[in-house]
């Protein structure tokens, strides 16, 4: 069934510059665990008949004829350069136009060493493969724009970690996304030197992930086509340049949206070094993540993040910092002052998105402008003076909420999850003043679309850690794979 879509050989195209052909490794055992019927329809095949064979033949066993391509990338890491990077346990297994016209990668993690694994297995746990599919189904649901994953199948192989009771099992998991090129790919061919292969990388990516932007044919329509100058080493015709700056200007913008969707979400990646952002602005990588248990912006998830320089709050200043850092690479062919001036946007952008998406958490579509702040200020400021659950608040909004609190102030969170804070945390009150206020102004209908916006936007089920490692309790002492189910149906429930 996978084996006869019908694949674009988008990245291929451009040449063996930019990735080395690889072989995936052969597995004892291929045991499916996680199938992704919700995708299926994105590429146009009806679940009912798709066979679990299906998966395991194309993304198990690696049949098929396609070339796979471990991509070539490097990037910062924890601040350092790191040059010996690139896909060391994955590779590119092909891409898809879905049925919406967008260019989809199935991406492999797992799948066998590479020119690029080091000394290292190419190798992915269980658990790790486990805890990616939960983030990404996660994060997909809470509106978050990121990958997902296709398939996860369990390979009968025993490795050895340093994070996880070792042996441990194996896994060999297929991503879906729409681009594996990462900022780190743009850096390596700088670090190279190649200012040409940035460019034909460049024109790809827009191309084929920035279609919005006018192609150089119409601009020069009424501009000024013969134009050519210099930028860094590189010749740019002045249209060709004004493409370029209008992506960097959307990159900005859609990372910044990204971090906004990860920080309400109470999602914090732990991992944000340059090869894990997309040059498509989605999130991807879930390794060491956590979810916030209360708001704290110096939670750090990654055991190694000794510093706290990936902690849920730094967050936004390191993509910031990340997109800054690939200005470099680009400075080939955008001008450098162009690039300054829309990365200078990337704070108001984020800081918009982030307000906006919490005031809908809050169940509102839009406020006036000095309520929304101080409606998001006193959550924030309860969030943290409480440090209730920052999940399990929304949650109990949304619960709770009912519409005689428009009348009723001394309605307004008595449930018993807010009874220890009634007291003690004086923004409490005035949370609940305020949110009283904004009520009185609406009518029943809105006062209906409110608890429709709350419940729709907080469901019950947080994956915090102790959820996933009761779920891997379950797998590891009992091969017990319900729970795991279970979890991902309220999760892909939205419940
Ligand atoms: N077990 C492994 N074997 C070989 N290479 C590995 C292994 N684990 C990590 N790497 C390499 O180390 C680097 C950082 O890995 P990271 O944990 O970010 O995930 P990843 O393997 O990069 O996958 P992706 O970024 O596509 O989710 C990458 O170059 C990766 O290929
Ligand atoms: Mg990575």
């Amino acid at each position: 069934m996978f084996l006869s879509l019908n694949y674009e050989p988008a990245l291929e195209s451009l040449g063996y510059d930019y990735f080395d052909e690889v072989a995936a490794a052969n597995f004892p055992r291929h045991i499916l665990r996680f199938r992704n019927d919700q995708v299926l329809p994105i590429l146009g095949l009806n679940p009912e008949e798709v066979t679990d064979a299906d998966f395991i033949q194309a993304f198990g066993k690696f049949q098929g004829v396609r070339p796979f391509l471990a991509l070539r990338y490097h990037g910062y890491q924890f601040g350092e350069y790191n040059p010996r990077l690139g896909d060391g346990r994955g590779f590119l297994y092909g891409q898809v136009r879905g049925v919406d016209g967008e260019l989809y990668d199935f991406g492999t993690k797992g799948s066998g060493t590479t020119p690029y694994s080091r000394s290292a297995d190419g190798r992915l746990t269980l658990k790790g493969g486990v805890r990616e599919v939960l983030a990404a189904e996660a994060l997909y649901h809470l509106g978050v724009r990121t990958s997902r994953c296709l398939s996860l199948i369990e390979t009968g192989e025993s490795l050895w970690r340093g994070d996880e009771p070792s042996p441990t099992r194996s896994s060999v998991m297929v991503r879906f996304t729409r681009s594996h090129i990462r900022f780190g790919t743009f850096e390596r061919l700088h670090y190279f030197k190649r200012p040409d292969l940035i460019k034909k990388l460049l024109d790809h990516v827009i191309e084929q992930y920035y279609p919005q932007i006018t192609p150089p044919a119409s601009l020069s329509k009424g501009g000024e086509p013969g134009k050519v100058f210099k930028v860094g080493e590189t010749e740019v015709g002045q249209d060709e340049c004004n493409r370029y700056i209008q992506f960097y200007t959307e990159l900005v913008e859609r990372v910044a949206q990204l971090v906004a969707q990860w920080m309400a979400a109470g999602f914090c990646h732990a991992v944000l070094n340059t090869d894990n952002m997309s040059i498509t602005g989605e999130s991807f990588d879930y390794g060491p993540y956590a979810f916030i248990p209360t708001y704290d912006p110096a939670f750090t998830a990654a055991y190694f993040d000794y510093y706290g320089r990936y902690c849920y709050g730094y967050q936004p200043e390191i993509c910031r910092w990340n997109l800054e850092m690939l200005q470099r690479p680009l400075a080939a062919v955008i001008p450098q002052a162009d690039m300054e001036d829309a990365l200078a946007t990337f704070g108001e952008h984020y800081y918009r998105n982030y307000r906006q998406l919490m005031i809908n958490k809050l169940g509102f579509e839009q406020l006036p402008e000095s309520q929304a702040e101080e409606l998001l200020g006193l959550t924030i400021q309860f969030l943290q003076d409480s440090q209730m659950g920052y999940h399990a608040f929304f949650a109990e909004l949304a619960q709770q909420f009912n519409s005689s609190w428009r009348d009723n102030l001394g309605q307004i969170l008595t449930g018993e999850s807010f009874l220890p804070f009634t007291q003690s945390v004086s923004s409490l009150g005035k949370w609940r003043e305020l949110y009283h206020h904004i009520l009185q102004d609406l009518s029943t209908d809105e006062l209906e679309h409110v608890a429709q916006q709350l419940r729709n936007k907080n469901p019950k089920t947080a994956l915090l850690r102790p959820v996933i490692e009761e779920i891997w309790h379950a797998i590891t002492e009992n091969d017990n794979w319900q729970p795991f189910y279970e979890l991902l149906n309220r999760i892909q429930n939205k419940e």
